[in-house]
């Protein structure tokens, strides 16, 4: 079976992406002997008691950790837009990233902040932190997967405003290489009334105010 999987440009939606059968049990005993072959590569023993499952495991985590191509964030959002005559800003904060780097295939992970001004329509809240998980259960930048939670919410929703806001740490930078430990990357994206000061201002406040 051919497991490559096309990457598309990064301005591609997600149709661009070839679609993998992820539970398909060829495709993890290929990815299995790949990851047997690691192993031995790096100087492990695989046939150790130890090891014996870990290709297997090794197979399963990286389909997990990559399952957000199977998902289609237009698709989430728009099972759950309900018609609202609420037009303050709407903020989900303090949602958990796990994504991975698509330079070192390490993990970074933090947290995103979101927030929408709705025009006539609200979206379901969970939808929130699940389309952050579309987009950071692939191989990612963290630019990039800023700019995608933006787009998706504006272009489907077509809110007044988007905010989004991602703080992480990247292993590739504590675990290996420049080896900081403390240092956090935040990035920002922002659309429509967030694009003004006042508005701005009032979407951060909110982020770094905590409930007693
Ligand atoms: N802009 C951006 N850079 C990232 C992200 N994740 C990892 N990187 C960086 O990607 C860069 C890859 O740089 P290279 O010089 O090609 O790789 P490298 O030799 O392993 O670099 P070092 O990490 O400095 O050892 C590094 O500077 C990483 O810190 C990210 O989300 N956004
Ligand atoms: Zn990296």
């Amino acid at each position: 079976m051919d497991n490559t999987r096309h990457i598309p440009d990064r301005d591609d939606d997600i149709d661009g992406y070839e679609k993998i059968d992820r539970y398909n049990p060829d495709l993890i005993d290929s990815l299995k002997g790949h990851y047997h072959e690691v192993l031995k590569l790096i100087g492990e023993h695989p046939g150790r008691e130890g090891l014996l499952k870990t290709p297997e495991r090794m197979a399963k985590a990286m389909l997990y950790l990559t399952h957000g191509y199977d998902l289609n964030a237009e698709e989430i959002l728009k099972s759950a837009m309900f018609k609202e005559d609420y037009s303050q800003m709407v903020v989900v904060k303090d949602i958990e990233v796990y994504s991975m780097c698509e330079h070192h295939m390490l993990p970074f992970l933090g947290k995103a902040h979101v927030a929408y001004i709705p025009n006539g329509y609200v979206v379901g809240l969970s939808k929130i932190p699940r389309i952050v998980d579309v987009f950071a259960r692939r191989l990612q930048v963290q630019e990039r997967l800023t700019n995608e939670i933006r787009d998706c919410i504006q272009q489907t929703l077509n809110p007044i405003g988007v905010g989004v806001v991602i703080e992480c740490r990247h292993m590739c930078m504590s675990m290996r290489g420049v080896q900081k430990q403390n240092s956090v990357t935040t990035t920002s994206a922002f659309t429509g009334a967030f694009l003004q000061d006042k508005t701005r201002t009032e979407f951060l406040n909110l982020i770094s105010s905590r409930l007693s």
